[in-house]
């Protein structure tokens, strides 16, 4: 192990909480002493093409991808020896020479209801305006309540919560664990049924990127939560079956109990009239097992579904 070792971040406040708090765990993980976390483990700051595109048309055209580009050729010219991402935004495939070496313990994983004026999605009325970016909010919301007018909502999260405060939506939906990452939870009236709004595939999770090299390394160990990696290898199996991307009404939820794993994932038509789900369990997992299980499942969702309309306009997990 060679010190300095850097952990590359976007610079967004929700990067920026992210890497702070892996920065520190990294440091414990390698035994660097409190004050020297700073120099040993420091943080290097990224713009990614995607930070920098200004024009919407653009970013839709190159996706989500711009948004860790400049970060895996920092990590691959070895300018950068880690990088932290929110596992929902990372492409089901790793560039050649990466990989995802390990996944820390997953925040709340729902999604959850914000609003000025309405205590919780029940209590929203006729025809409210919600404000969302994401197809698979949209869907699950307008399968409760098609009459909703879903309307789009893009920026950082306190750009989003500020948005909601002033009133230009009746109401908006959140990651719960983006808003535990920034601290701003205090906004938040309802936290959504995992069952009404099965989350992204991920959602919740973090992803430690490394080149493919370092995936047996002994730090690497400390940072994995089993129970958490196995989960998300079985949602991104069904992720990969389903196509899914942000561009489709897709959701994946796994978790463990009592030593059972349980798979949800379904996808949805974009106006929500239709939605077609899968569950299925498996003892004893592994990562691969996880993974036939996540690829079998929303090989089946896929299969009934059929080609479900892309909604090119959307970006947003
Ligand atoms: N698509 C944007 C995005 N990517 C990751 C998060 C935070 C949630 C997470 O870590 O899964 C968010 C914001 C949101 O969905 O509210």
């Amino acid at each position: 192990m060679t010190f300095p070792f850097r952990i590359g971040t976007r610079r967004s406040k929700l990067a920026l909480a992210q890497s702070g708090m892996m920065q520190r765990a990294i440091a414990a993980a390698l035994g660097v002493p409190a004050n020297e976390v700073e120099t040993a483990v420091p943080l290097v700051e990224i713009v990614t093409t995607g930070d920098r595109i200004q024009d919407r048309r653009l970013l839709e055209l190159g996706g989500k991808a711009l948004f860790t580009k400049e970060i895996e050729e920092a990590l691959l010219d070895g300018r950068i020896d880690i990088a932290i991402h929110s596992m929902k935004d990372v492409p089901a495939v790793q560039p050649e020479g990466l990989c995802i070496a390990a996944i820390p313990e997953r925040e709340d994983a729902r999604d959850a209801f914000i609003s000025r004026d309405f205590a919780a999605f029940d209590d929203l009325p006729f025809g409210a305006r919600l404000g969302t970016a994401s197809l698979r909010r949209q869907a699950q919301a307008q399968a409760l309540r098609p009459d909703l007018m879903i309307e789009m909502l893009r920026g950082n999260i306190d750009t989003r919560l500020r948005r909601a405060a002033d009133g230009e939506f009746d109401a908006i939906l959140l990651a719960v664990s983006g808003m535990a990452r920034l601290g701003v939870t205090e906004h938040i009236r309802e936290k959504l049924s995992l069952d009404a709004f099965l989350p992204a595939p991920g959602q919740g999770a973090l992803a430690i990127q490394t080149r493919a090299a370092d995936i047996d390394a002994p730090w690497v160990a400390t940072l994995n939560h089993a129970d958490t990696a196995l989960a998300v290898a079985a949602e991104r199996g069904a992720m990969l079956a389903l196509e899914g991307s942000c561009r489709t009404a897709v959701g994946a939820y796994a978790a463990i109990d009592s030593g059972t794993l349980r798979l949800t994932t379904e996808m949805l038509s974009a106006d929500g009239s239709a939605r077609w789900r899968r569950v299925g369990d498996l003892s004893e997992a592994t990562t691969e097992t996880a993974r036939a299980l996540g690829q079998r499942l929303g090989a089946e969702v896929h299969l009934a579904a059929g080609d479900q309309e892309v909604d090119p306009a959307t970006l947003d997990g």
